[in-house]
């Protein structure tokens, strides 16, 4: 049994509603500190509407949702100055701030939330950049310089800037080229094998979310109708499970990566 330090997310009965269109219905998911979990589901099952839930940027109909333990509903604006702290974000679109550099976009958390002496921004950014992949030259490089590849480790980059124990990916790897994408692939790897973060990601590409995936949450009808280790969610005999992963490309991708598909093809598909 998990206890309760171990959990980093647990959402329980979660509802969204739009006007009449409800979106999520008794909706429940728990995620482990430490995992690298991927949320899938067709286009508009509502993964990014429960990312931004989760981080307290929308408010759920109903249901609670826990992260490190504090119910964001009820947290108070301290709180979740403390909570903003311990996670880091990447979102799909406005990465970056144009008008503002490198550094100074890396830097922007840190000078906002913290108050930290000029020397010590200088060598977290320094240190951020480094681990994103990035050199101090391109610091002093302006948004509108950077290739889209570039763009993204910048805002990994910033994401980090706060040391969080949670980062959140909103399709990290879309509009980055396969070998971009690979690289993206071993960054967030790598990052989370040294830093020990629990990442929660939102994507649609079946080889970053089979190579980096401990968890896989499978929204659909509404709800999560599964959620486990990649080898356990693929043996679950849903029409989107089947679709998405056991397609075509599914397959292909599946085959390139033997563990997975051993242990697929050894227990069959007896469903659960
Ligand atoms: N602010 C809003 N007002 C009204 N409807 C919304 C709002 N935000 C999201 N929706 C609707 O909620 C549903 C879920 O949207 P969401 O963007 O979370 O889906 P998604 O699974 O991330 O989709 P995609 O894979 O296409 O990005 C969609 O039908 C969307 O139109």
């Amino acid at each position: 049994m998990k206890t309760k330090e171990e959990i980093a997310i647990e959402i329980r009965g979660l509802w969204t509603q739009f006007g009449s269109h409800v979106v999520h219905k008794d909706l429940d998911l728990t995620i482990r500190r430490g995992e690298i979990v991927s949320i899938v589901g067709g286009s508009g099952s509502g993964k990014t509407t429960l990312l931004r839930e989760i981080l307290g940027l929308q408010k759920p109909a109903r249901g609670t949702v826990k992260v490190l333990g504090i119910d964001i509903e009820k947290a108070d604006a301290a709180t979740m100055r403390k909570l903003d702290d311990k996670w880091g974000v990447l979102f799909q679109q406005g990465a970056l701030f144009s008008a503002l550099s490198v550094f100074d976009n890396v830097a922007l958390p840190l000078r906002e939330l913290r108050g930290l002496p000029e020397s010590l921004i200088e060598e977290a950014v320094l240190l951020k950049l480094q681990m994103a992949g990035l050199t101090p030259n391109d610091a002093i490089k302006m948004p509108s310089d950077l290739s889209g590849g570039m763009v993204k480790r910048v805002a990994l980059a910033r994401a980090l800037s706060l040391e969080p124990d949670l980062l959140f990916l909103d399709e990290p790897t879309a509009g980055l080229d396969p070998a971009l994408s690979d690289s993206f692939v071993e960054l967030i790897q790598g990052l989370h094998d040294e830093l020990g973060l629990t990442v929660v990601m939102v994507s649609h590409d079946l080889d970053t979310i089979l190579e980096l995936s401990t968890q896989i949450a499978v929204l659909a009808d509404k709800k999560v109708v599964a959620s486990g280790p990649p080898e356990e969610v693929l043996k679950v005999r849903h029409p989107f499970i089947e679709d998405f992963f056991l397609g075509k490309r599914g397959s292909k991708v599946i085959e390139a990566l033997p563990e997975l598909s051993a242990e697929i093809g050894i227990r069959g598909n007896d469903g659960k």
